[in-house]
């Protein structure tokens, strides 16, 4: 028990479970993903460069990340305060900002977004994947790591007093690097300081999210209080979807909107389509696992913005729940996926 048991921690402090209603689970509002640039073929590059006019949307599209202005989210302070108005008015009432050290996360813009919307935000400590990581970062000891994302938690992070309510999204790559298997062994040891949420963004390879659970599991980290990100573009088999199932985590399906055909981290993998998402909901669903199942945009570049033509924040409040309805999935489904689901992770223990 701490001071945190049985609430959740937003940028606006501590808050009861039951006043979060709809949650997405895993957005992000201020970040930055120049990171993950890939440069555009010669022939687009003229395009790339002058991103935002309706006849190169669709390039945008299939190439979110070949356009290096396209990946600057925080410069939409303005469009995310709309954004989250208009979130709030189709339903929603709390977001999981899972940006954490390594893509610009920014406390001080979150707590101001909170304030100005009365959305809840829950913002996101630790670390994201290998290549952002600083030389100093890569020097520390586990126990230096655990220090930090501990401090996020209960004193501030970034030099503020805005306090993180979950940890991650902690990045990892595929194969594991020896820094991120590090930063995934700290994770496990601030949770069993904290009682509190963790969320992992895994490599692009099926393999992945069981090695994670596996270094998690090894450091005393609690399965049954951590979310397994991106399965939508990562697990596709059934019978390997199920085999990772049954290890406990939560399983997220978290880039509704994104529909790519060359999705450029990784060109094995057919970045699926909504419908599909919904038919894997539907499948876990009536495999028996409801009460796993979490669901998000992952917005995390500029085109996806309503102000863009994109389908921002309120897609799945506004477009996916009646589909999941017209899937087979119920009502009380959808409710626990929304509102009961998000509620018993972001709780602390
Ligand atoms: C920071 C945003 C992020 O990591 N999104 C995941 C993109 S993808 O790995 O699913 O392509």
């Amino acid at each position: 028990m701490t001071a945190l048991s049985g609430k959740v921690q937003t940028v606006l402090g501590l808050v009861d479970p039951d006043q979060l209603g709809r949650t997405m689970t895993h957005e992000h509002l201020t970040m930055s993903f120049e990171c993950s640039y890939v440069s555009p073929p010669p022939a687009d590059e003229a395009v790339a460069e002058n991103p935002f006019q309706l006849q190169h949307m669709h390039w945008l599209k299939q190439n979110p990340y070949s356009c290096r202005e396209n990946l600057f989210l925080q410069q939409e302070v303005s469009a995310l305060r709309d954004e989250l108005l208009a979130y709030k008015k189709a339903g929603g009432g709390t977001i999981v900002e899972n940006t954490t050290t390594g893509i610009d996360r920014d406390l001080p813009t979150l707590r101001q977004l909170a304030k100005d919307t009365g959305v809840h935000i829950v913002a996101g400590a630790g670390f994201y994947v290998d290549s952002t990581h600083t030389v100093a970062t890569k020097k520390m000891s586990v126990e230096k790591l655990t220090d930090i994302i501990v401090s996020e938690v209960l004193h501030g992070a970034d030099g503020t007093d805005i306090r993180c309510g979950v940890i991650g999204e902690i990045g990892t790559g595929w194969p594991i690097t020896e820094s991120e298997t590090k930063v995934l062994r700290a994770t496990a040891y601030a949770q069993a300081q904290l009682g509190c949420p963790i969320i992992i963004h895994p490599g692009r390879n099926t393999a992945a999210p069981a090695e994670v659970v596996r270094i998690l599991q090894e450091t005393g980290g609690d399965i049954s209080k951590t979310v397994m990100s991106h399965l939508d573009r990562t697990i596709f088999d059934e019978e390997e979807l199920l085999e990772f199932a049954s290890l406990g985590s939560y399983l997220e399906y978290d880039l509704f909107g994104t529909e790519m055909l060359n999705y450029p981290f990784n060109l094995d993998v057919d970045m699926p389509s909504d419908s599909q998402r919904v038919k894997a909901l539907a499948f876990l669903v009536k495999e028996g696992y409801e009460d796993r199942l979490l669901v998000a945009h992952d917005i995390h570049t500029k085109h996806r913005l309503t102000k863009f033509g994109g389908h921002g924040y309120s897609h799945i409040l506004k477009n996916i729940v009646p589909k999941m309805l017209s899937r087979g999935i119920s009502q009380h489904q959808v409710d626990k996926i929304l509102i009961d689901n998000p509620k018993r992770w972001l709780t602390f223990k």
